[in-house]
């Protein structure tokens, strides 16, 4: 699903540059729970936008399902990232003025789907993640675990090939932070391939594969032998 052969990545600020990842190799197949670790500064956000294709390496190659991620206009970057990928984010990036339903429909309006369709679509993801009561509510008036569910569902919405996913407890407490992971579990036993940047250890272990970064590098890409369950990490 995704492969990335010696990606490179520097930031130039006047005379200085900083060389980012210098040379990161792995592939994740379809169906895969991956969780990206590694200290602040190592270069997880500056990988994970370059697979969000939002940014763009200066070396090396990024295939997403058979297609080469390379020198796309920001029209042609769009709609790539429209059609393979659902974003999650830690401050979980809903509009404020608009209720969960029409949040979690708003990619549909991008790929011009029909508003009652939209509608019914949207309300379908916001049952799976268990807020088909809270649908005509604003963000405001939703908790952060339930924000984020919403969040959860917007992704899905599309029907993206994989979901990737910024720190998405990161704005949590820890009993909330769990059940958002067992429903991001959920959503990959159905067979959705995800990624996952996240500092912390418990989290990660929630997920079948630990990749770490260190300085720009990837220094250790283990399989999770005992995938945590929330039962498991929150008495
Ligand atoms: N747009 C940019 N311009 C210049 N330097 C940048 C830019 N984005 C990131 N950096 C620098 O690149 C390095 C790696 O940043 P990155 O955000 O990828 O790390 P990270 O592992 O995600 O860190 P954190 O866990 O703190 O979010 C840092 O030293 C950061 O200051």
């Amino acid at each position: 699903m995704i492969e990335i052969k010696n990606l490179h990545k520097s930031y130039h600020m006047g005379k200085n540059s900083l060389h980012v990842l210098k040379g990161i190799n792995f592939s994740v197949s379809e169906g895969e729970m991956v969780s990206i670790m590694g200290s602040s500064g190592s270069g997880k956000s500056t990988l994970l936008n370059i697979l969000g294709i939002l940014d763009e390496a200066d070396e090396g190659t990024y295939n997403l399902d058979g297609t080469l991620i390379k020198n796309l206009n920001e029209k042609v970057a769009a709609r790539y990232r429209n059609k393979f990928l659902g974003f999650i984010f830690q401050s979980f990036n809903l509009i404020n003025y608009k209720s969960a339903i029409e949040n979690v429909a708003m990619p549909l309006y991008y790929q011009g789907v029909k508003r009652n369709i939209r509608i019914e679509k949207a309300m379908h993801y916001l049952e799976k993640v268990g807020l088909a009561d809270w649908a005509a509510h604003l963000p405001n008036e939703l908790s952060g675990g339930q924000k984020q569910r919403v969040a959860i569902a917007r992704a899905l919405a599309s029907d993206p090939k994989v979901l990737l996913a910024d720190e998405p407890t990161g704005a949590l407490d820890t009993k909330t932070s769990y059940e958002v992971m067992e429903l991001i579990q959920g959503i990959n036993d159905e067979g959705k391939t995800i990624l996952i940047v996240t500092h912390e250890e418990d989290i990660a272990h929630m997920t079948k594969r630990i990749v770490n970064l260190k300085d720009g590098l990837i220094i250790d890409d283990s399989v999770v032998n005992q995938v945590r369950a929330k039962s498991e990490v929150y008495v």
